[in-house]
């Protein structure tokens, strides 16, 4: 089944899924997903534990390929893609997979720095700037010198959120991003995500089980069963 979010646009949309099938190892878990997210629209992804919608975003980005159907990031097949500045990717992780890291919040943020406008080669003083000043759009740069492994669950998903900002992406994926989160963080998120969707066209691919982001974020609403999109709400 299809679901068309948004008018059709000249230009291809950010998210197109059609008809997709995927399966890890011999079982199949989606079951001929399709959706199309244009430029500028935010959709959400809700539905139970297992219902395959982490499985959905990671094929969005390209993390996993499909097993039948068609992905387009950006009218592009993701495995051919190659303008990752455009996309933005808060996976769903245990927090100890990044909290270990041995770096510091500058240096993790500016490790997801890609180059400059038409692929110029930013100077480490750009690096910097460009990291610190998504470090401050997110409440963070007061912790620029610390340790990732020294930051808290929400100081740290902050922090994914400035890498996968960095960039200036025009999607921004984001896979349980209020996970762990209390309340100042989680609307400190949502007021983030709202503002840069609002200001430049940002869009938005979510899975959250939060009803309080959903209502925060508004946009389109999609329910996922059992490897199927059963339900659109807008
Ligand atoms: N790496 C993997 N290997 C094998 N099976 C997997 C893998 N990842 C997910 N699955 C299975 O695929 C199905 C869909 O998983 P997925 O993570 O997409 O669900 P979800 O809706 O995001 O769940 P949750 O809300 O718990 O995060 C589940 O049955 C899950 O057990």
């Amino acid at each position: 089944m299809a679901v068309e979010l948004g008018t059709p646009e000249a230009a291809a949309p950010p998210v197109e899924l059609r008809d997709v099938r995927f399966s890890y190892g011999r079982e199949e878990v989606l079951h001929g997903v399709g959706l199309v997210v244009g430029a500028g629209e935010i959709c959400s992804i809700v539905g139970d534990n297992g219902a395959g919608k982490s499985t959905i975003a990671r094929l969005a980005v390209g993390e996993l390929a499909p097993t039948a159907g068609t992905v387009r990031l950006f009218g592009e097949n993701p495995a051919r893609f190659g303008r990752w500045n455009l996309v933005g990717y808060v996976p769903q992780l245990p927090p100890e997979a990044v909290s270990r890291f041995p770096a510091t919040a500058l240096e993790l943020v500016s490790a997801f720095q890609g180059a400059g406008a038409r692929g110029r080669r930013l100077s480490r003083a750009e690096r910097r700037e460009r990291s610190l000043d998504a470090l401050g759009r997110v409440g963070m740069d007061a912790h620029a010198s610390r340790m990732v492994r020294e930051l808290s669950g929400g100081q740290l998903q902050r922090v994914r959120l400035a890498c996968a900002l960095v960039n200036g992406p025009g999607l921004l994926v984001l896979d349980e991003p209020t996970n762990g989160l209390d309340r100042e963080s989680r609307e400190a998120l949502c007021s983030l995500v709202a503002s840069t969707h609002a200001k430049r066209r940002l869009t938005v691919l979510l899975v959250t089980h939060d009803q309080r982001v959903l209502r925060s974020l508004g946009g389109s609403v999609l329910l996922v069963e059992d490897g199927r999109i059963v339900r659109r709400e807008a």
